[in-house]
């Protein structure tokens, strides 16, 4: 259930169903609409209480024909229901038009020439009660480019009538506007600034990329998945083309929790040296705190031994703030590559405070040279950004990169630009295509950081850690948190972990440390909240 599917993903595994007689589109659509009365009363309990009256808002495709399930449900359990129709009735697809069909039995639908919301909701004393339940049915996986203007204005005008906290909002699938295939609102009109917010967003069978990507979760809200009765692993089992469709599925990243663990089967008796010695890079005098804080994170999430490796200037004002870790000296490039003839060093981290400058692209490219699992982030990155290729050509499967926004876009800038440009139309480039590309071309791991970090393998795993919902950390925006994630994979590499599933658990042990830690944190509390987290995690 930790997959991020795309709309077409979606459409391949319901086309599968339809194929193989698993589930008619009326029996789907029924299981829809009831997964989200389920889910909207357990997400939001004081909407039961509110029981009254709600609005459904339907579109023209299948979204709406859930609408209408929604709404004769709502009726039964005794709600006053108003439907609203973005669309031609006569258009209907057949699964939406017999559930439009069940709700003429019941009430009317107000077609959208007949809305005037501004009427209806706006003045001082509203003509017509208003909800507290408004469903957004209008537009799901299915959408493909901007809302149209008059539906645009419509909803805007709903929105300034009703505004947050007059009424609760619950999506169907997608806030409608929201490209779920990148969580990019398709809304150059209006810079991407989408009629309203959600109070929740309810998935169906799984979760879609544009929940957790992006703009996605500030405008979803709350998100919940209902089960619609498909059985995934039935139909890629009995599918060989779903199975091609299925194949490049992109997952939430989980911690190895098996890799975690010291001790037990993997190493009867083990010795520090079974856990690796990962080194990190130090910048110069006043510049030493960005490495020392990724030594103690790497040393902290478990690797058997660090090293500091610091100019000479910089050696005593290391050497008064370290205990556990080692420090070294070292000058420069011909300093590492003597440094690195030691064969257990087996994982570097560079970047943190290093400097931008030629010694730092020489102390890269030393490093990258020796073959090591390398972390490259911040300078080690930033100092490549008039000559990327330079980097590039010197990669391998062992590195990883760890750029922020402002890093991706100085080694990538065409890629950075299409990324960025306000999309038009869907599906629109995501961070997932983005970081996919980049890594192509950078011919090692890529993880690229943000809310909605994304680490790729150069066709391979694609995962993402979206620090949103009950995941949302926002006290990781501080000083000094990514030299910590840097260390952070340094040292799970040193442990024996590959590159990508270094870069996955040490996403989420970062992200975990500051929920676990909570307001107040700064960059140092990360490291030290690590044993918390692996106690409470089962490590
Ligand atoms: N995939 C599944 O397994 C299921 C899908 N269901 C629902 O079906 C939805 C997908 O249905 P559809 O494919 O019909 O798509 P939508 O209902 O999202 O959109 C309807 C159609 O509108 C057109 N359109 C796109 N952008 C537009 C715009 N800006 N203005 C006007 N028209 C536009 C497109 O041709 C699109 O097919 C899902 O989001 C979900 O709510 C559910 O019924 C249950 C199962
Ligand atoms: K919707």
């Amino acid at each position: 259930m930790n997959e991020l599917l795309t709309s077409a993903q979606m459409r391949a595994i319901e086309q599968a169903a339809f194929d193989s007689g698993q589930a008619t589109g009326l029996e789907l659509m029924e299981r829809a609409g009831q997964g989200v009365i389920e889910a909207m009363f357990e997400a939001l309990p004081d909407l039961a209480k509110a029981k009254a009256k709600a609005l459904i808002l339907c579109g023209p495709g299948n979204n709406g024909g859930d609408g209408f399930v929604i709404a004769r449900l709502l009726h039964e359990m005794g709600w006053q229901v108003s439907c609203f129709l973005y669309g031609d009735p006569g258009r209907l697809q057949p699964d939406a038009k017999a559930n439009h069909d069940r709700w003429g039995e019941i009430g009317a639908v107000v077609p959208f020439a007949d809305w005037h919301v501004r009427e209806r909701w706006g003045g001082a004393v509203p003509v017509e009660q208003p909800p507290s339940l408004i469903v957004d049915s209008l537009f799901g996986t299915g959408l493909t480019r901007p809302l149209a203007r008059d539906l645009d204005e419509a909803l805007r005008n709903l929105a300034s009538c009703l505004p947050e906290g007059k009424a609760w909002r619950v999506a169907v699938d997608a806030p409608s506007g929201l490209c779920m295939d990148s969580g990019r609102p398709l809304d150059p009109e209006n810079d991407g600034e989408l009629p309203s917010r959600q109070d929740l967003t309810v998935s169906f069978h799984r979760l879609k990329r544009g929940h957790m990507l992006g703009d996605g979760p500030e405008w979803c809200g709350r998100v919940a998945v209902a089960d619609i009765g498909l059985n995934q692993p039935a139909l890629r089992a009995a599918r060989p083309a779903l199975r091609e469709q299925l194949s490049d599925m992109v997952q939430l990243a989980e911690p190895d929790k098996r890799q975690l663990r010291k001790g037990g089967e993997d190493y009867p008796g083990a010795h520090k040296y079974d856990y690796g010695h990962a080194v990190v890079l130090s910048g110069g005098p006043g510049r030493t705190g960005a490495a020392r804080l990724a030594a103690r994170a790497a040393l902290r999430v478990g690797a058997g031994l660090v090293t500091l490796a610091a100019p000479a200037p910089a050696m005593s004002e290391c050497a008064s703030q370290l205990t556990a870790v080692m420090l070294t000296r070292c000058n420069g490039a011909p300093d590492l590559g003597t440094l690195l003839e030691d064969e257990r060093l087996n994982a570097l981290c560079l970047g943190p405070g290093l400097g931008v400058s030629a010694a730092t692209r020489d102390l890269v490219l030393t490093a990258l040279g020796s073959r090591r699992r390398c972390v490259l982030d911040a300078d080690a990155l930033t100092a490549f950004a008039e000559r990327p290729q330079a980097l590039f050509a010197h990669l391998h499967s062992g590195v990883v990169l760890t750029p922020h926004a402002g890093e991706f876009a100085r080694l990538f800038p065409d890629i950075w630009a299409r990324f960025i440009a306000c999309p038009e139309q869907g599906p629109a480039i995501s961070k997932i295509e983005a970081a996919q590309e980049a890594a192509a071309r950078a011919g090692c791991i890529l993880l690229f950081k943000g809310q909605d970090t994304v680490i790729v393998e150069p066709g391979g795993r694609v995962v993402v850690h979206a620090a949103c919902y009950e995941r949302a950390a926002p006290w990781l925006a501080t000083a000094g948190a990514g030299d910590v994630l840097a260390g952070m994979i340094a040292g799970l590499m040193a442990r024996g972990f590959w590159p990508v599933g270094a870069a996955e658990t040490a996403a989420w042990l970062h992200a975990e440390a500051a929920i676990s830690f909570g307001p107040g944190l700064i960059a140092e509390d990360l490291a030290e909240e690590l044993p918390a987290v692996l106690r409470a995690s089962g490590v």
